[in-house]
């Protein structure tokens, strides 16, 4: 027996070793074809600047400028015209071969990653087709390697062998897969092979988990799971909402999503189509790299706070960290609950369609200290128009008015003193610059003067009409207020547990605020809204597709506002209930109220549980944190169980964390230390800065990522990611209220290998939940 199972498993290697041998054998094959195309590549884009010096040389030494007959200028106008289209052209042939070329290099050294034989029904043979990053064809029709976003590569990520089925441009097809071999490739040499009957094989990923973090996401390109290719090739819903737990690879999916979309629609869609709303901007930096990597440019991204801060330039919003520390009452808690409604959304609207009929506030337009246009007369030409007439045509009617009563005031302004002054006192410098180039014989002293009157009273007149056509008549602001003083009659406040007395202080909170040019979070997108609704505005209608990652944390209202704000983009929203550290239980009802959003028809419900960051010891500690929390699984790979420490005294936590900090550099692990609060990170940095220990402290969001340790407040953790978190500070002082669960797991939760708990004193509370096997206890 042993003898017949030392040949099984001597064959198996033989086996395995040709096979190897084969697959290197045509991987060179590959490669030399690759090589051949990127001369090819080559001298297209040397005869493209070849080309575009002939053109310009030639032009030069041709071209004579022929003014002095329209045969001439015509001629002229043509030749340039021509020379423009040729270089036009050539510049497109030099940006193409050139991308080419760049992609080639890069496929040079892993030209794909896997291969898979299947066969067609009605065909007589099998096909091998192989997957790279992009497609690579020596022939015209000859794929070599097949883009991973082609139709075909689907079956690559959505089964198993046997009948897998996927989606082509007219409609499904089914093939039966014969082989799925995966390959690790550096260099253009083949590290490993593996075959495997699963989607992706496990050993794959495996390997890709266990690598270490960087300051860098990468892409999963070579290991999409089932569940994500569907998020990333969806074309069909118009809300795509992803519920994924923490490290589930929503984010990783999201960005292989936007390579998917750009890949599809090429041509007609473009990276400046495409908009993800992220947490913060340390997120936009850790992801920024995904995109290139795949071949494609990023997407446009920013935050919530940027989109609303770049349209209200005069105001200053409230920041993240300003509003994690804010301290609010009950009462208060309710009023900002209520404005992230979609009930406050609706509010906001009835107020804007009731402005069509009264109450709209204006303000003088002033002339030489004096009103030129008063707010009454602007109010009754507003509302002059029939009713038909929304608010954005009003306005523009409104404007309109007002500059042909402009213009037809001139000639009355001209005969004023201060102008027959002005005309009096001109210099010759000042005549010089009023006639211009114009010729300055007049029949009489009256037509001159009548010429440099009206010249004056022009120039006078800009900032009234600057005025006017930006819309300076408007209060927004003073409307704003408006808007908050008549909620009470449109909405049932005590409906929402909120008095008429609280609603009133909130109102001259906001007013106050205004005054010093400040607004809060939970104001600015009403604001915004009615401003848009005012003025006409309807959203930018170029953008297509809408990213919102950690939806959990937006409110209704903003997502509502989103959708307003683009009005023909199709959303995918992504998020993680368990983690909503701003919006707490109401993320609950942002699902329900979703739904009331978009059409039912056109919305798809994807739900990732497996995390896919974390050994599977961290994601069994932290999501005991949670109780009744959604559901999260642990991919099966191993690490030390989290620790939990908890020291007597201030000065033995911080030799712990010093402890646990040589260990980690050790172990070249990369470390984050999260504390609560930035004033908590703050007084650590300078302590730890004090003691000699090298820590960077990230303290706003437009901060980079260092390498080495790094603190940083829990808020600005979402989304990022650690090869060993310590959690400082644990303690029951800092995490004592059952509201700070979803924080805590959050914090926790951003660890892939190792985790660390600190404490002094007594430990928080709200480790209770997890049982006392999954974590080694300390003191
Ligand atoms: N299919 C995959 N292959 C390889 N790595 C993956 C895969 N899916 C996810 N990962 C890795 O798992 C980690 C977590 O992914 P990601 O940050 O996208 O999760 P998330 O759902 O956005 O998490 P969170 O909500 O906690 O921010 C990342 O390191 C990512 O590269």
């Amino acid at each position: 027996m042993l003898h017949l199972y030392i040949e099984i498993h001597d064959w198996r290697f033989i086996m395995a070793a040709t096979i190897k041998q084969q697959e290197q054998a045509h991987l060179d094959s590959v490669v030399d074809k690759i090589k051949v195309a990127q001369t090819k590549s080559q001298e297209r884009i040397d005869q493209a600047a070849s080309d575009e010096t002939a053109i310009r040389d030639n032009f030069s030494n041709e071209l004579r400028l022929k003014t002095d007959s329209y045969g001439g200028m015509m001629e002229t106008a043509l030749s340039v015209r021509q020379q423009q289209q040729l270089l036009g052209e050539r510049q497109h042939s030099w940006q193409h071969a050139t991308n080419e070329l760049a992609t080639l290099k890069k496929m040079e050294k892993t030209p794909y990653f896997a291969r898979i034989d299947f066969h067609e029904a009605g065909e007589d043979r099998s096909e091998t087709i192989y997957i790279g990053l992009a497609s690579f064809s020596d022939e015209p029709d000859r794929f070599l390697v097949y883009d991973w976003r082609a139709p075909i590569s689907s079956v690559y990520y959505d089964g198993g062998l046997g009948d897998v089925t996927y989606q082509t441009p007219d409609g499904e097809q089914t093939v039966t897969v014969k082989l799925k071999r995966q390959f690790q490739i550096e260099d253009a040499t083949i590290k490993t092979v593996f075959d495997t009957e699963e989607a992706v094989g496990d050993q794959m990923l495996l390997d890709a988990l266990s690598e270490q973090s960087d300051t860098k996401m990468k892409s999963i390109v070579t290991t999409i799971q089932k569940e994500q290719n569907q998020i990333i090739r969806d074309t069909k819903s118009d809300l795509l909402f992803v519920q994924g737990a923490a490290g589930s690879g929503k984010t990783a999916a999201v960005l292989q999503r936007v390579a998917y979309l750009l890949y599809r629609y090429r041509g007609k869609l473009t990276a400046g189509q495409v908009v993800l709303f992220s947490p913060n901007q340390l997120f936009n930096d850790y992801i920024d790299q995904v995109l290139p990597e795949l071949g494609e440019q990023n997407m446009v991204q920013m935050t919530y706070y940027q989109y609303s801060g770049r349209r209200v330039p005069k105001l200053a919003i409230e920041t993240l960290s300003q509003r994690f520390s804010e301290d609010y009452t009950d009462a208060q808690k309710r009023i900002d609950s209520l404005k992230g409604s979609l009930d406050f959304f609706d509010a906001v609207t009835a107020y804007a369609n009731h402005l069509e009929k009264e109450d709209m506030i204006f303000k003088n337009i002033n002339f030489r200290g004096k009103p030129f246009f008063t707010k009454e007369k602007i109010a009754e030409i507003y509302y002059s128009f029939n009713e038909n007439y929304r608010l954005g045509n009003r306005l523009d009617g409104t404007r309109e008015q007002l500059i042909k009563q402009l213009n037809r005031r001139i000639s009355a302004e001209m005969r004023t003193k201060w102008v027959e002054e002005a005309v009096q006192s001109l210099s010759k410098e000042d005549l010089d610059n009023l006639f211009d180039n114009q010729p300055r014989e007049f029949e009489s002293e009256d037509k001159e003067f009548q010429f440099l009157a009206r010249k004056i009273v022009m120039k006078a007149f800009t900032p009234i009409r600057q005025a006017v056509v930006r819309n300076r008549f408007l209060s927004i602001n003073a409307q704003f207020v408006h808007m908050l003083r008549s909620m009470p009659a449109i909405i049932d406040l005590p409906a929402f547990g909120i008095s008429r007395e609280d609603w009133k202080a909130s109102v001259a909170r906001a007013v106050d605020s205004l005054k010093n040019r400040h607004i809060t979070l939970s104001n600015v997108s009403a604001y915004l809204y009615l401003y848009d609704k005012i003025t006409g505005k309807h959203g930018e209608r170029d953008m297509r597709y809408v990213f919102i990652d950690e939806i959990q944390d937006y409110t209704p209202f903003q997502l509502a506002f989103l959708k307003f704000s683009f009005p023909r983009a199709r959303f995918t929203l992504l998020g993680d209930l368990n983690q909503a550290i701003f919006t707490k239980e109401n993320s609950r009802t942002l699902l329900s109220e979703l739904s009331t959003m978009f059409d039912p028809e056109k919305t798809r419900v994807v739900q990732l549980t497996q995390s896919y960051r974390s050994t599977q010891q961290i994601t069994d500690f932290t999501r005991h944190i949670l109780v009744n929390g959604e559901a999260v699984t642990a991919f099966n790979r191993s690490g030390a169980l989290p620790v939990v420490s908890v020291s007597a005294d201030a000065e033995s936590t911080i030799a712990r964390l010093k402890q646990q900090l040589d260990a980690n550099n050790a172990a070249k692990e990369t470390t984050a230390i999260i504390g609560k609060s930035l004033a908590d990170c703050r007084a650590l940095a300078d302590r730890l800065q004090a003691d000699g220990v090298k820590v960077t402290l990230i303290q706003s969001e437009n901060q980079r990522l260092a390498p080495g340790v790094i603190i940083v407040p829990s808020f600005l953790a979402k989304g990022l990611e650690f090869d060993a978190v310590i959690v400082w500070e644990a303690s029951k002082k800092t995490y004592f209220d059952d509201g700070e669960r979803q924080l805590l797991y959050t914090i926790c939760s951003r660890a892939m290998h190792q985790l660390t708990v600190l404490a002094t004193g007594e430990l928080s509370p709200l480790f209770g939940t997890v049982p006392a096997e999954e974590y080694v206890l300390e003191g």
